[in-house]
């Protein structure tokens, strides 16, 4: 009597064991059908830029590239990015060509402008910190030192 409850628990203990797998397998093929079917797309769509670059304006200059995104929701929101950037159609509203590929080199729709020791770093790190803001790594110090450059270097 003992062994056969003993068994009957090692039994069913062996097809919970079982279960798992291909739950977890059935879980993993609905994940991926939901993500093909481009529900689960977490990067931001761009569907306009404003660009905030200004060239007039001497010292020390952080890029950050703002963009109104599309949250997949209906509405839309404002992020500052800051690769440089570039032209998506031949030529953006300043003029300057610009892509909206991403990984793609761009101009700055931003850029924090500061004098030395004014925290501009710190404000960066900070804007740094959004998922959605794309910060240049080091200054680029592009209106200041490399201006002569031209806007090839700077993107
Ligand atoms: N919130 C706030 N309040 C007060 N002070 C602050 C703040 N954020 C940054 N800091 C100080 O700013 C100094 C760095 O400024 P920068 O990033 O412009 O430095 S740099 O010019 O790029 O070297 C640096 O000062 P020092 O440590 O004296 O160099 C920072 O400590």
């Amino acid at each position: 009597m003992g062994c056969s409850v003993c068994r009957t628990r090692l039994n069913s203990g062996r097809a919970l064991s079982r279960v798992p797998l291909p739950f977890t397998m059935l879980l993993l093929f609905i994940y991926l059908f939901h993500c093909l079917s481009g529900f689960c797309d977490t990067a931001p769509k761009i569907t306009d830029r404003q660009n905030l670059m200004s060239h007039d304006i001497p010292g020390k200059v952080h890029a950050v590239r703002a963009e109104r995104l599309w949250n997949g929701t209906g509405s839309a929101h404002y992020s500052a990015l800051s690769e440089p950037l570039e032209s998506d159609n031949g030529g953006g509203e300043s003029g300057i060509p610009v892509s909206n590929t991403y990984g793609s080199k761009k101009f700055p729709q931003a850029i924090i402008i500061g004098v030395k020791k004014g925290g501009t770093r710190a404000l960066l790190e900070f804007l740094r910190v959004h998922p959605d803001v794309r910060a240049v790594g080091a200054e680029p110090h592009f209106f200041d030192r490399f201006y002569h450059k031209g806007l090839e270097w700077y993107r």
